[in-house]
């Protein structure tokens, strides 16, 4: 069965996110792909060969349902081309999606350079994960 990877991006990266997918879009095809509602359909209107399900947009819970996705063992990989430099409403669902993929030691790509290494990696593959729960208060500090 393929791996799920995520599809995300904010707003001033997802011109980026579009460029990664058309030209990363053979690696893609490998892939069960999940993206967040405007991110989602900005990809499949530049590759509509891909499978890719799109969820709410993130200011409307997508952030969260992927969240839920990485605790339930339904997520392998997440790239998502964060934009550091304007506030966000969904502050708070962005940095709960990125702690769980942390917790769960899920490969997550947070800009397109490191989003090519992840994918160079995954590519005969597929991402790998240990889809285990991690330990809970194992670490004091
Ligand atoms: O806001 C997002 C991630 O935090 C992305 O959501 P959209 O893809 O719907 O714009």
């Amino acid at each position: 069965m393929p791996a799920t990877l995520a599809l995300v991006a904010h707003d001033a990266k997802k011109d980026a996110m579009v460029e990664f997918a058309k030209r990363h879009e053979d690696k893609l095809a490998a892939f069960d792909l999940v993206g967040t509602g405007t991110t989602g359909g900005r990809v499949l209107e530049a590759c509509p060969s891909l499978k890719l399900s799109r969820l709410k947009s993130g200011p409307l819970g997508g952030d969260q349902q992927l969240g839920a996705m990485i605790a339930e063992g339904k997520l392998q990989g997440l790239i998502f081309f964060v934009d550091p430099l304007s506030p966000m409403p969904h502050d708070v669902d962005v940095k709960a999606l990125m702690r769980l993929a942390t917790v769960y030691d899920m490969p997550m790509a947070l800009n397109p350079s490191t989003a090519d290494i992840l994918l160079r990696s995954a590519r005969l593959t597929g991402l790998q994960t240990t889809s285990e729960t991690p330990e809970v208060g194992s670490t004091a500090s």
